[in-house]
């Protein structure tokens, strides 16, 4: 069996990938944000305040018959942008692109933060990370993917994610089509709950790769390329106009620049995020906002959907192991 859902960019900017999710029975669909960086399915609901919940699409488990109520069980999550959610929990019947999952952990909002409010373009996220990082007490919960491995044809998903396009999430198969160049598989450590990897060097442009080992996580649910301080620093250094911005708390540049590309490697393979993507957004008149920035040394640097779109990942959860393909 498999699964296979369609993806797109939830505004101009591919600040976010949204894909349709059917929850329910009947069936309630809602756009939803896939997050590898995290490990809870939550959705606004019949539970959420109605000032939070204007503009999005609702679960409201008391009309589904498959619905059943988690007594006793809360969840709370806080993400990297600091925004957070939190509520209670039902399980009921989840399909994603084809492929149903009864008995899922759906996490009912009964708390949204501001800028979830503000984010009409999804009703939720679909933690896709590890099973050790959901939130849900007292018993912890699984995510989709776990929940659906065991009756997948295959452990593995695959994220195909592009720049104002439409994408895919993958779920039992490997769609090597959807790639230009050869998978690169790297061992992921599972401590922290997270795709984590370790990349062993960089390369900006055309120019010699630098030894430098970045910890790292492959993140959906994250817009940007974060890294350390001393690659974003040697990176803007090749952009003639690029300034750091303490306003928009990120390096800016002249949006007329021919952006060098970015290289990283994985395993003895590298993957390039060419310099179009990494000339992400306006901020103003005629200055850009890079797409690589500062991992703000917060301890492990994030491949967001910046460098996502420039490859096809897979993750592959019966090999414990990370695949990375140009595309
Ligand atoms: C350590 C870390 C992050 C790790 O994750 C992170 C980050 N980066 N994108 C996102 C997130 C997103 C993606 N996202 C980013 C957006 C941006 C930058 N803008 C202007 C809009 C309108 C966005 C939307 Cl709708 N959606 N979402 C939906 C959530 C819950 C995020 C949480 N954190 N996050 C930041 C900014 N930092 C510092």
């Amino acid at each position: 069996q498999t699964g296979s859902a369609p993806n797109h960019p939830s505004d101009s900017e591919d600040d976010e990938y949204i894909t349709n999710v059917s929850i329910g029975t009947p069936a309630q669909v809602l756009p939803l944000d896939f997050d590898t960086g995290s490990s809870d399915l939550w959705v606004f609901s019949s539970e959420t305040p109605s000032s939070s919940a204007r503009g999005h699409t609702i679960y409201t488990p008391s009309k589904s018959s498959t619905s059943k109520k988690v007594s006793g069980a809360s969840w709370s999550i806080t993400y990297g942008d600091n925004s957070s959610s939190s509520g209670d929990v039902y399980t009921d019947t989840v399909s994603i692109g084809g492929f149903s999952v009864t008995g899922q952990a759906v996490e009912s909002a009964t708390k949204v933060s501001s800028q979830f409010v503000q984010d009409t373009s999804n009703s939720g996220l679909v933690g896709l990370a590890l099973d050790s990082g959901n939130t849900v007490k007292p018993t912890k919960q699984k995510t989709w993917f776990s929940n659906a491995s065991s009756h997948l044809a295959s452990p593995v998903f695959t994220a195909d994610l592009n720049h104002q396009a439409d994408g895919s999430y993958n779920f039992g198969f490997i769609d090597t089509s959807l790639a230009s160049g050869p998978i690169t598989y790297v061992p992921i450590s599972t401590g922290n709950g997270f795709w984590e990897f370790t990349s062993s060097s960089y390369a900006i442009g055309g120019g010699s790769s630098k030894k430098h080992s970045t910890d790292g996580i492959a993140d959906t649910g994250t817009t940007l390329l974060l890294l350390d301080d001393t690659i974003v620093d040697a990176y803007y250094n090749q952009v003639q106009s690029a300034q750091y911005d303490d306003s928009q708390e990120g390096y800016t540049f002249d949006c007329s620049e021919d952006l060098p590309s970015f290289s990283f490697a994985v395993g003895s393979s590298t993957i390039t995020v060419p310099g179009s993507l990494i000339n992400f957004a306006p901020v103003d008149g005629n200055t850009c906002f890079g797409g690589l920035q500062s991992d703000d040394g917060i301890g492990i640097s994030i491949f967001g959907d910046v460098a996502i779109k420039a490859a096809l990942v897979v993750f592959d959860l019966g090999n414990k192991r990370l695949g990375w393909a140009q595309k």
